[in-house]
C-alpha cells in the first residue's frame, strides 16, 4: 500500500550532503568543495537553477522517475538519490491510468504505482517531506485528465504547497493552455512546454516564447522510451530555437547512454532529461536497494558525460546512501 510517509532519513553523509551539500560536504570530506561552482543553492527555481549552470557552462541533467513505483517510500529514496548524484532539476510523473504518450517502460511504471495505490494526495505528502531535503527544483509531470479530476486550483496549490516549482502536462494542446499557464503563475509554479521535431517553425516559436523555466524539446516523435541514437535533427532544431530565445532547452526522449548526453551538450542543449533508462533500473530490481544501486551507477556514468564532467558528488558519496539503506 503506498503510503505518504517516508522513511526517516537515515543519517548517511549523502543524505545530509544532498541538503546541505557545499557546507556540510566540506565538513565532511575535509576540504572546500571542488569549487564554488559545484556549490548549489537550496530551494532554486528552474529558471535560476538554468541561470547558475549557464554560468558555469554546465548542462542540466534532469532525470524522470514515476511518483509510487514501486512505491512512494522508493520514489522519496530515489529523489533524494538523485539530488545527491548530481541531478539538477527531477521530473516526478504523476501515475495514471491512460499515459498514451509513454512508451512499455513507463506504461507498466504507472501500472505498478496505481496497483500500489499511488495519488495525489500521497505524492503530496511525500513530497513535503522530501522537498527540504534536496536543493534541486522538483518538476511534476501530470497528463491533463488528473489536473481536470481535481480543478486545477486546487492541483496547483497542492504542488505550491509541496514546493513544486513547475509542471508539464504532456497531453495539453498548446492552443489550450494559457488558462492553466495564468493560473500556475498565480502559485508561482512555471509551465513548461514541450515541443516536438514535427512542429511548424510557426508553432515551435511560440510554443517557446510561451514555455516558463525552459524548453522541453522532444528528440523525436512518437512516445517515451530508450533509443539507441539521439535523431541527428535535434541539432537543427536547437540552433533553430536557440537562434529565436535565450531560454534554456532541455532536450528528452530515449537518452540513455553517455554518448548521447556527450552529444546533446556539444550540439548545444542546456540540459539533457532522462526517463525510461532510470525508470526500468528503479522498477524492474529484484528489490528496493538494487534498484537505487542501479540507477546510482547508470546516473554517475551519464553525469561523467556532460561538461565539467564530475556533476554530482561523485559516486563514493551516493554509494555511502546506500549502504545506509542496508541499516
Ligand atoms: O523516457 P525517455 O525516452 O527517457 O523520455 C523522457 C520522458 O520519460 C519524460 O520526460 C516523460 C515521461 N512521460 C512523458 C510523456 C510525454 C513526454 C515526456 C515524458
Amino acid at each position: 500500500m503506498a503510503s505518504g510517509t517516508v522513511a526517516a532519513a537515515p543519517n548517511s553523509c549523502c543524505f545530509h550532503v544532498s541538503s546541505a551539500k557545499p557546507r556540510f560536504h566540506s565538513i565532511l570530506m575535509n576540504h572546500p568543495p571542488k569549487s564554488s561552482l559545484r556549490m548549489r543553492a537550496q530551494g532554486l527555481g528552474i529558471s535560476e537553477t538554468f541561470s547558475d549552470l549557464r554560468r558555469q557552462g554546465r548542462v542540466a541533467f534532469i532525470p524522470y522517475i514515476t511518483a509510487g513505483d514501486p512505491d512512494l517510500s522508493t520514489t522519496a529514496k530515489a529523489l533524494k538519490l538523485l539530488d545527491s548524484c548530481g541531478a539538477d532539476i527531477i521530473e516526478l510523473g504523476l501515475p495514471y491510468n491512460n499515459p498514451i504518450l509513454d512508451g512499455p517502460v513507463i506504461q507498466a511504471s504507472n501500472k505498478r504505482a496505481l496497483a500500489g495505490k499511488t495519488n495525489m494526495e500521497a505524492v503530496i505528502s511525500m513530497l513535503k517531506e522530501v522537498v527540504p531535503q534536496i536543493s534541486c527544483p522538483i518538476v511534476m509531470f501530470s497528463y491533463y485528465n488528473l489536473i481536470l479530476a481535481r480543478r486545477s486550483e486546487w492541483f496547483l496549490s497542492a504542488l505550491e504547497d509541496a514546493g513544486v516549482k513547475g509542471l508539464i502536462v504532456p497531453d495539453l494542446p498548446f492552443e489550450e493552455s494559457a488558462d492553466l499557464k495564468r493560473e500556475a503563475a498565480k502559485k508561482n509554479v512555471d509551465m513548461v512546454l514541450l515541443t516536438t521535431p514535427t512542429a511548424t517553425k510557426k508553432k515551435m516559436k511560440a510554443i517557446s516564447d510561451a514555455s516558463e523555466g525552459f524548453i522541453y524539446l522532444a528528440s523525436s516523435a512518437g512516445v517515451t522510451g530508450v533509443r539507441d541514437t539521439v535523431n541527428r535533427q535535434v541539432q537543427f532544431l536547437l540552433k533553430e530555437i536557440k537562434e529565436k530565445t535565450a531560454k534554456p532547452v532541455a532536450v528528452g526522449f530515449g537518452i540513455s547512454k553517455p554518448e548521447h548526453v556527450k552529444q546533446l551538450s556539444l550540439w548545444g542543449a542546456d540540459g539533457v532529461i532522462v526517463g525510461s533508462a532510470i525508470v526500468k533500473l528503479l522498477g524492474e530490481a529484484n528489490s528496493t536497494e538494487d534498484g537505487l544501486k542501479h540507477v546510482e551507477s547508470f546516473v554517475a556514468s551519464l553525469t561523467a558525460a556532460l561538461p565539467h564532467g564530475d556533476h554530482g558528488l561523485g559516486e563514493e558519496h551516493a554509494s555511502s546512501f546506500i549502504l545506509q539503506q542496508r541499516r
